[in-house]
């Protein structure tokens, strides 16, 4: 079958065999016009501010072709996304640190609001950021067992913002979503699967990627219009804060990340990684 690549940092639909060297691959099926979006960057798909721009200029490539559905997944062998880029709020530049979250506002408000349906195929760990853009799609499919998923901020010592914290409520509920936040919980694939943070377990990324396609083709009967404005009417009170308060949360975040406990906490976190 003919597939459409998308070379994003051209920025351009050129319809060959190859793979981009890009961070993100996106593939088109011609026939049911399902996009394959596969996040690629060594060796974790840490969310750094370039990355997003990419992925974000990529969704609003895809919402103006109308694809009729989006699987993301990782390209990686055992991470899905390992969330924000630690390194960009550590010792940070100020204006590079309010570019890097406005563009992952943008990113979320893009993805949780996607017009076409959208389904996480979780392929290996998914922490934090990761986490949050698995839970901001429509469906979520996770191989298991081994990998672990969730919001785990205070872990770092950093608190998960308002709007990723609604985020998860919306999957999980409020009395769930407030034990995993204030924990830091990572859930193993089993556990995610009982608290309803993912909606299926697979042993295998091929099966997963086949139930997260047929999760989409459930839309084939489903007129785009029907499926966008209920989508928008379901999700618009979680969205809604961040949309009303875009520059409070930039500012929150600024002077939080910068604050010397906060570093301090990042900074014994990074080197706990690198060891
Ligand atoms: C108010 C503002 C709030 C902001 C909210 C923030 C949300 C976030 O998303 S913060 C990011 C939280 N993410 C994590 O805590 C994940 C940390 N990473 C891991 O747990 C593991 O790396 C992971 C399970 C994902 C993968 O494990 P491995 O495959 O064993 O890889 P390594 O741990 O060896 O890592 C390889 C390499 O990548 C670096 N790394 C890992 N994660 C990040 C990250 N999020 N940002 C930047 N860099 C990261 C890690 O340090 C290793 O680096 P080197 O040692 O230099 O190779």
């Amino acid at each position: 079958m003919l597939r459409r690549y998308i070379l994003l940092n051209t920025n351009k639909f050129v319809n060959c065999r190859h793979v981009s060297q890009s961070m993100l691959q996106s593939t088109v099926d011609e026939k049911s016009g399902i996009a394959t979006v596969t996040m690629n960057k060594p060796p974790v798909n840490s969310l750094n501010l370039e990355f997003l721009d990419e992925i974000n200029t990529q969704l609003n490539k895809l919402q103006k072709d109308k694809i009729r559905g989006m699987i993301l997944t990782s390209g990686l062998q055992k991470v899905f996304c390992a969330g924000l880029d630690i390194t960009e709020f550590y010792n940070p530049n100020p204006d590079r640190l309010a570019k890097f979250w406005t563009v992952l506002q943008d990113t979320w408000l893009s993805l949780y609001m996607a017009s076409f349906p959208t389904v996480a195929v979780i392929n290996g760990h998914s922490p934090a950021g990761g986490c949050l853009f698995a839970m901001s799609c429509d469906y979520r499919v996770m191989v298991g067992p081994k990998y672990t998923i969730g919001l785990n901020e205070t872990k770092l010592g950093i608190v998960a913002p308002k709007w990723f914290q609604d985020t998860m409520v919306a999957v999980i509920g409020q009395r769930k979503a407030e034990v995993s936040l204030t924990t830091g919980k990572m859930y193993t694939t089993d556990e995610a699967l009982q608290v309803g943070l993912i909606d299926e377990s697979l042993p295998d990324a091929d099966s997963a990627l086949k139930k997260g396609t047929q999760f989409l083709n459930n839309f084939q009967r489903i007129s785009p219009w029907a499926f966008k404005m209920t989508k928008d009417i379901s999700r618009q009170p979680t969205v809604q804060w961040l949309i009303d308060n875009k520059q409070k949360d930039l500012d929150f975040v600024l002077k939080f990340m910068q604050s010397p406990d906060v570093q301090k906490s990042l900074g014994l976190y990074l080197q706990s990684l690198k060891k």
